[in-house]
């Protein structure tokens, strides 16, 4: 018996079919299109196309310029959809308190995304969860391990690796970045698993850590078509156009290995005696909180932490090599206030006047986390909030100093997903920085010409790409 074989035009016939209702379901599933069933009202925003929502008018770089632009034309609530990835852009401090502080039990849950939060299964780190009990618990643990309360008794780990950054930079000249990532990294692995995990597992684990976040945030900033029908994540890895599975599977290795394997090497070493200072050692050994909750936190802090963090401090290095006046103004008030050749403590900070203007300046200017127009708006800097100008910090220049926003909360977020690492960031960016610029003149090369629009790379955090400098001791 034959089969009966299929005509061209039952195929095409077929093909449209199924082309049709792939469309149909697509259309029906887009979060616009779940918001408006569910009878929303959209905030206004930029022309979107179907199914891919902004994709294409969604700017690659400069954020800030386009959002701008938007708030002009759209106001300060504009609504967003990159391929059925809902976003807000909230463009003034008063919508900000809004939706976020106000409105805070409805507005503070995370895109949950097929591929990045179920096949990679990312959706366990602090900055993925939703808001929960898991949510509210390791918010808890944060802020007993690192809170404003009890940040500073890691002081002496952060001390000690500032004297070894410093060492490394002495003679260095290149890209600073990988050499503060290094120093960051570190600190924090010690932080949270303890110097014995540390010396023992820390070169694999922050090289095998470093790959995984580097594969998280590219994948977090990609179209996946998966994202749009989630089904597709079922096909065999070997099917035609299926890459995206491997990549998820890789992506799932790295994400178990950074959420098990360092806190079960700690819980092996308690087994066997050994007694350490970390956030794990100190918890488990404690006890009265959830171990699942504590592993999550703590294996979110070197993502969150590190190129944040390091990025800060580039930007700061950056600031200070492209404008030199002000540097020669840090060195002099370190001169006058530490004497030259003396290396900035965590204890000077509070007597450099100037240097702390420059560098909240350099954190409005340029901060690591894409926020949009806020820090740099004109209604809560000034008329030149364009430009970098430390004055605005200092009192003897500017008499209402106290009525800008607070710099050390406005650059970490809003609400209850504010950044839990923030006192630590703090302490960590503007020491490293201090002490920096104490000890040495930070130079661009010769030749090179920097510019205020600098070489930034806007993606999940703003960093400098290739930024070179040299470091003159000054002693
Ligand atoms: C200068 C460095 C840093 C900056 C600029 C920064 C900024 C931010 C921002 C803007 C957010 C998002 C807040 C929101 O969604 O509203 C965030 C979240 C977060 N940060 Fe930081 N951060 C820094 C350093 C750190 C450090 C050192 C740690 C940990 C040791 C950390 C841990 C976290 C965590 C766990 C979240 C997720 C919070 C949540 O979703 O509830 N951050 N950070």
């Amino acid at each position: 018996m034959s089969l009966p074989s299929l005509s061209s035009s039952h195929l095409w016939a077929s093909g449209a079919a199924i082309l049709g209702l792939t469309t149909w379901y697509i259309s029906r599933h887009t979060a616009t299109t779940k918001a408006k069933r569910r009878g929303a009202v959209l905030a206004p925003g930029p022309r979107r196309v179907p199914f891919l929502g902004n994709v294409f008018n969604f700017p690659r770089g400069r954020w800030y310029e386009t959002f701008t632009q938007w708030a002009g034309d759209y106001g300060d609530i504009i609504y967003i959809d990159l391929a059925g990835v809902p976003m807000i852009i909230l463009n003034s401090l008063e919508a900000i308190h809004e939706l976020t502080d106000k409105r805070m039990s409805i507005h503070s849950g995370r895109p949950h995304t097929t591929f990045v939060c179920d096949m990679i299964d990312c959706a366990y780190f602090t900055s993925m969860i939703q808001p929960s009990r898991d949510f509210t618990d390791q918010r808890r643990i944060f802020q007993r391990a690192i809170g404003p309360h009890t940040v500073s008794q890691y002081d002496s780990f952060i001390q000690h690796s500032c004297s070894q950054l410093l060492q490394q930079l002495d003679g260095f000249s290149g890209e600073p970045f990988n050499v503060l990532t290094k120093t960051v990294g570190n600190v924090l692995t010690r932080i949270a698993y303890g110097e014995h995990f540390f010396q023992h597992h820390g070169a694999e684990a922050l090289q095998k850590t470093g790959e995984g976040i580097e594969l998280f945030t590219w994948a977090f900033t990609k179209f996946w078509f998966v994202d749009v029908i989630p089904a597709l994540r079922h096909i065999p890895a070997w099917f035609p156009g299926a890459k995206f599975k491997r990549i998820a599977s890789q992506g799932k290795d790295y994400a178990d290995y950074i959420r098990y394997w360092p806190f079960n090497q700690v819980k092996a070493t308690m087994a066997e005696g050994i007694t350490d200072e970390s956030i794990v050692f100190k918890y488990l050994q404690e006890g009265g909180i959830s171990e699942d909750n504590l592993r999550d936190a703590v294996a979110t802090m070197y993502g969150a932490g590190v190129d944040t963090t390091s990025s800060t401090i580039s930007n700061f290095l950056f600031s200070v090599a492209l404008y030199p006046e002000w540097q020669k103004q840090i060195h002099k008030e370190m001169d006058q206030v530490l004497g030259r050749g003396n290396q900035a403590t965590l204890d000077d900070i509070p007597k450099l006047e100037l240097f702390q203007a420059v560098f909240k300046e350099s954190f409005r200017w340029n901060t690591a986390a894409p926020l949009g127009f806020v820090l740099r708006d004109p209604r809560l800097w000034g008329k030149d909030s364009l430009d970098f100008n430390p004055n605005r910090f200092l009192a003897s220049h500017n008499p209402s100093v106290d009525k800008l926003p607070d710099i050390w909360s406005v650059p970490f977020g809003f609400g209850r997903r504010i950044c839990p690492g923030r006192y630590l960031a703090q302490r960590t960016a503007l020491l490293y920085s201090a002490a920096i610029l104490s000890m040495y003149e930070v130079l661009p090369f010769e030749g090179d010409i920097l510019s205020p629009e600098g070489p930034f790379e806007d993606s999940v955090i703003r960093r400098l790409s290739n930024f070179q400098c040299k470091f003159k001791p000054r002693a």
